[in-house]
């Protein structure tokens, strides 16, 4: 892994030693990555690499399943997250996850909105419809749905559905956005908005983002981890690894010469 730490970077998250199984397969190899407060972090590779794994490591995810565990450490804000102690639902308010296919819940876009933070926070109404708007506001959503907060969320187009979800997971005001391929599933004008999106969302949140679409990583990320076969090949600076990568295999991957 190339040094970063000569740039003016705090890391929201620091992967040390990180091994991953499925049982007793291993998905993740000895995995080292830092990822910068403040910036996106982009996770590519060929299927089956690990990405999602990766991404699902982060908060945790993984602990619904039996049988997948992880070891080494995963320290956010310095506290690892690993540790058997650790609150999981507190852990999934502050690294919130949107998934591949817009989820949203059956019931109204408001409710799919307040729904999450009536978890976490006991607001009053009028403040409940202030975090509702801040909230759809921030996803770039709200001038589209706000003369229909009461219709459910599943009337919603694929793209604003996604969007939906990704107001669900800023209100809580989780301090981590994880995206897994969040574009996979809709058309190139809400994959732009969605893209658009993610490039705001970084003023606020720090954001990683597995994504097939290598133009895709090219456009939002910072950051770029090039994955194979469960191990982190090479990591750095999206335009660096874009431009000048330093592994041969990352080369061939960017290039389209893989495989
Ligand atoms: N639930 C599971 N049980 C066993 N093995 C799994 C499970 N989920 C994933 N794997 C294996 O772990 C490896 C990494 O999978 P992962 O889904 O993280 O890859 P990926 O890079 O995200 O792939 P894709 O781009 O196709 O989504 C693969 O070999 C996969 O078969």
């Amino acid at each position: 892994m190339p040094n970063t730490s000569s740039l003016p970077l705090k890391n929201a998250i620091e992967i040390r030693n990180l091994n991953f199984f499925y049982g007793t397969f291993k998905g993740l190899k000895n995995v080292n990555l830092d990822i910068a407060e403040n910036k996106v972090t982009a996770f590519i590779g060929p299927s089956g690499c690990g990405k999602s794994t990766l991404l699902r490591t982060l908060n945790r995810m993984y602990s619904l399943y039996p049988g997948q565990r992880a070891e080494g450490e995963i320290n956010f804000y310095g506290q690892n997250i690993l540790d058997s102690r650790q609150d999981l639902n507190l852990l999934r308010a502050q690294v919130g996850m949107v998934f591949q296919k817009p989820t949203p819940f059956p019931m109204s876009i408001y409710d799919n909105i307040a729904f999450g933070i009536r978890l976490y926070e006991n607001l009053g109404r009028a403040d409940m419809d202030e975090r509702v708007e801040w909230a759809l506001s921030k996803a770039a959503i709200w001038n589209e749905v706000k003369d229909k907060l009461g219709q459910s969320g599943l009337s919603l187009s694929g793209g604003q559905q996604q969007r939906l979800c990704i107001a669900r997971s800023v209100a809580v005001k989780p301090k981590v956005i994880l995206l897994d391929e969040p574009t996979s599933a809709l058309d190139p004008i809400s994959t732009a908005k969605v893209e658009e999106l993610v490039s705001e969302l970084k003023k606020d949140y720090t954001v990683a983002i597995v994504t097939h679409n290598m133009q895709q990583a090219a456009r939002v990320s910072d950051f770029t981890a090039y994955m194979y076969l469960g191990e982190l090949v090479e990591f750095g600076q999206t335009e660096q690894i874009f431009m000048k990568p330093a592994r041969q295999e990352t080369e061939d991957y960017i290039t389209g010469r893989f495989g």
